[in-house]
């Protein structure tokens, strides 16, 4: 069974101006341990997505389950990670890893808390810099920080929008690579939200193409790559003829069919 599944979902933003469809037929089904990269053009609706998931919102009509259940109210059990990582500035970087942990685990001991949050910053090569403020660490190194919180309380589903869209591009491959070793050191089920094709590609278990606004399921594209996959697999003959694939859906997506 599918983790999440999203099946008919459609639904309108009441404007000023009227009602605004956004989404119009979204189907996704993401099993448990796995990626789904969502890919579409600008404004197309994926943030839309992601409030759906967390439950922030419920859609005009279809259907949003986790583990088969209705989303009829914000999850406690679903984490999140943004482009722009609020870390507080007064709390070192093992204690703004600790914070979900204050929320959702009150009970669990200062020592076992301490322990998860260096186990995980370890993993993502900040060992080290427990103590330091968020302002002493590079922007690549607060959002290794930033994914550490997204995770450290173990969520059912990570829900990522644009994770990485603020970093350079060595630091954002760099990045990619964190994630891969983080989740072969400990699975979790991911709903990422990208522009970019390759990282797509070389995070997703499966790339979905959203069509232009109001957004519809355009593509499922299952990632048949190796789990251990390096970035240089990116250049491989079966890679690159999936991002011309995804390519070609984009310009669909965005109407331009045909058009280079
Ligand atoms: N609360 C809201 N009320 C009214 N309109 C909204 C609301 N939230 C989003 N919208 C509109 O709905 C559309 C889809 O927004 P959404 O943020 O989901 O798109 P997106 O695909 O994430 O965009 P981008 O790719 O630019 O980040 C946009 O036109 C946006 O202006």
């Amino acid at each position: 069974m599918n983790l999440i599944d999203i099946k008919g979902v459609s639904h309108a933003y009441r404007t000023p101006s009227g009602p605004l469809p956004v989404l119009a037929g979204l189907d996704l089904g993401v099993p448990a341990g796995t990626f789904a990269a969502v890919v579409g053009p600008s404004g197309c609706g994926k943030s839309t997505l992601t409030r759906l998931v967390a439950g922030l919102m419920i859609p005009d009509t279809g259907e949003v389950r986790l583990h088969g259940e209705r989303v009829r109210s914000p999850r406690k059990t679903v984490g999140m990670a943004f482009q722009n990582p609020v870390l507080l500035e007064w709390r070192t970087i093992l204690d703004n890893v600790i914070l979900p942990l204050e929320i959702v685990a009150p009970r669990t001991s200062r020592a076992s808390r301490v322990a998860r949050a260096e186990e995980l910053l370890a993993l993502v090569g900040l060992s080290g810099f427990e103590g330091k403020k968020p302002s002493e660490l590079s922007g690549g190194m607060r959002q290794r920080a930033s994914l550490c919180r997204s995770i450290v309380h173990k969520p059912e589903v990570l829900i990522m929008d644009e994770p990485f869209g603020a970093l350079d591009n060595f630091t954002r491959e760099d990045l990619w690579q964190t994630m891969r070793d983080l989740r072969a050191k400990e699975p979790f089920t991911c709903v990422l939200i990208t522009h970019d094709l390759r990282e797509s590609v070389f995070l997703g278990d499966q790339v979905i193409v959203l069509s232009g606004r109001p957004a519809r399921t355009q593509r499922v594209m299952p990632v048949d790559l190796p789990a251990d996959r390096t970035i240089d697999i990116l250049y491989e003959p079966r890679a690159v003829a999936m991002l011309h694939d995804l390519r070609d859906e984009i310009r669909i997506a965005q109407g331009r069919e045909g058009a280079h």
